[in-house]
């Protein structure tokens, strides 16, 4: 059954996939298992819009409408599906002068394993997401606790109380207002920012020398420039002097360093600050004295080495520069 064709239409993506759910459109085909969840008064006794006995044909016009509903964008009533089969279904009403209200049922073979407050989370995430709704009502009957219960762990308040006619009941009943105010998405968590330096070596013959990352490292086995972290206290010029004699068995003055270009990048754990020095002139013969595979490498021929992403850019303007 193909449920996200129709649906591309009202922009909003469907269905709705949890751990355990599908929250899908209704169809045609539903209405015999709508029609056997609900005609069971303990569960059309808490619906305050079902008549009680509830029969098939009630079931084919509500899923019409239900899907003239989501075309139109005025709510949302999806089937609430397990291994493909129907559990019991959920709504998210949008009204002209309140707030939108979602209401839900679950066929009571299916009660007590959470699906409600399963589906329930999903549709007000989708619904925050894809409809921007961040305030949602819902109206429970007095001594219906466990959807209660549901709505409380979901964030939801009590807001007001009232009596409601309920077409199951075929009297006015106590209900409870409830009223949720979603939370805001959280702005990531600021990274912290890691300074790195880093050097183009260029030697007489105008080739850089990168180094590659060893196994077993972030990021193992891609080229990088010669260089690493500051120590506490280190300036970059005297950190670039250290790792070049750690790293390579060579030695270097400051004066032999220009400031370059720098990398600004976002990896999944840190952002990197890396200032990529040139140097020429050097005392000693590059060796790796860490281990690591080294080569020297034509300006032209730098992109055959596949670098770390913050370094992407930096090639470029080196090519260009050199
Ligand atoms: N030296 C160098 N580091 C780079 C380049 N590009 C780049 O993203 N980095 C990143 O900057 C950091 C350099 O740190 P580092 O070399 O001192 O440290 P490391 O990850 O080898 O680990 P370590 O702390 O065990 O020595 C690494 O996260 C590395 O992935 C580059 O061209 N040269």
């Amino acid at each position: 059954m193909d449920t996200s064709t129709s649906m591309a239409a009202t922009g909003a993506s469907l269905p709705i996939v949890t751990a355990r759910l599908l929250l899908r459109r209704l169809v045609a085909e539903d209405a015999a298992a709508v029609t056997r969840l609900v005609n069971d008064y303990s569960v059309a006794g808490n619906l305050a819009r079902v008549p009680f006995p509830y029969r098939e044909q009630l079931a084919q016009e509500w899923i019409a409408s239900a899907g003239a509903q989501i075309d139109s964008k005025d709510a949302y009533h999806l089937a609430i599906t397990r291994d493909g089969a129907l559990v019991g279904c959920i709504g998210l009403t949008l009204r002209r002068n309140a707030l939108p209200e979602i209401g839900y049922w679950i066929g009571r073979k299916f009660w007590g394993q959470g699906l409600a407050r399963e589906a329930a989370a999903a549709l007000l995430d989708w619904a925050q997401t894809e409809l921007g709704l961040v305030e949602v009502e819902a109206d429970v009957l007095t001594d219906n606790l466990a959807s209660q219960a549901v709505l409380r762990h979901l964030g939801f308040v009590e807001s007001g109380s009232g009596v409601q006619q309920f077409l199951s009941r075929n009297r006015k009943m106590p209900v409870l207002m409830f009223r949720r105010v979603a939370e805001p998405p959280k702005p990531p968590a600021p990274k912290p920012v890691l300074l790195v330096v880093a050097c183009a070596l260029v030697d007489s013959d105008g080739r850089i020398l990168l180094a590659q990352r060893p196994k077993g490292k972030q990021l193992e086995g891609l080229w990088e420039f010669p260089g690493g972290k500051l120590n506490d206290g280190e300036t970059p010029e005297a950190a670039l002097i250290r790792e070049l004699r750690e790293e390579l068995s060579i030695e270097t003055q400051e004066s032999c360093l220009s400031p370059l270009f720098f990398a600004s990048h976002a990896y999944e754990k840190f952002h990197l600050l890396m200032p990529l020095y040139i140097c020429r002139k050097w005392q000693g013969r590059v060796t790796s004295a860490e281990g690591q595979a080294l080569a020297w490498v034509r300006p032209e021929k730098l992109a055959d080495y596949p670098m770390p992403p913050a370094d992407v850019p930096l090639v470029a303007l080196l090519r260009d520069f050199l």
